[in-house]
């Protein structure tokens, strides 16, 4: 199955469960699209050697990466940190995440300022636009790992909503704007 992504529910449950609304809202991929978000799925058991991998590195100027093993045992303040992930924020740059193992949501606000559900599981790589309101929260899998890209020396600043004056929020808002209206809306 493609990458699932879903309109949310308004409940304030634990943010690990999918929070899908009933009947389930499903958001197609094309859809991301037109909010930004990239998507790819690779074989992540062959991250070390993939070409379609590298591929798309070189296209996009990915010359960093690191890895990120989400589990109390190897990130430090990891209670602070999953709690930072879930605070609704921007960055001034894109995010580029993919994932190697496991699983977990990232959350990003629509043209609407809905929330859309994005479920990245092993294999998918995903990339959210820079000034896009988003956030992460693992799943009741409770593990992911991660591959974190990005282009030159990575900058891992989080702005938190409301973030209306930042240049890069105003770039996107402007971007959507100027996005073709999709067949079906005229
Ligand atoms: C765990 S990676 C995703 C969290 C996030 O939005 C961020 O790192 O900025
Ligand atoms: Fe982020």
């Amino acid at each position: 199955m493609a990458l699932e992504a879903w309109y949310m529910n308004e409940s304030l449950e634990d943010q690990r469960l999918p929070h899908h609304r009933d009947p389930k809202e499903y958001v197609p991929l094309a859809k991301l699209a037109e909010l930004g978000v990239l998507y790819w799925h690779l074989d992540s058991k062959n991250y070390e050697n993939d070409e379609e991998l590298q591929k798309i590195r070189e296209a996009r100027g990915y010359n960093y990466m690191d890895l990120l093993d989400l589990c109390p045992e190897k990130v430090e303040n990891y209670e602070e940190k999953l709690k930072n992930f879930f605070r609704e924020h921007i960055h001034a740059d894109e995010e580029i995440r993919y994932c190697l193992e496991g699983s977990g949501y990232f959350d990003v606000r629509d043209e609407e300022d809905r929330w859309v559900r994005i479920w990245i599981k092993e294999g998918d790589m995903i990339v959210l636009p820079a000034g896009i309101y988003h956030r992460f929260t693992l799943d009741a899998g409770n593990y992911i790992k991660l591959m974190r890209l990005f282009v030159g020396e990575p900058v891992w600043t989080a702005y938190n909503r409301p973030q209306e004056a930042h240049p890069a929020r105003k770039e996107y808002v402007e971007s959507l704007a100027h996005r073709p209206v999709p067949l079906e809306a005229h």
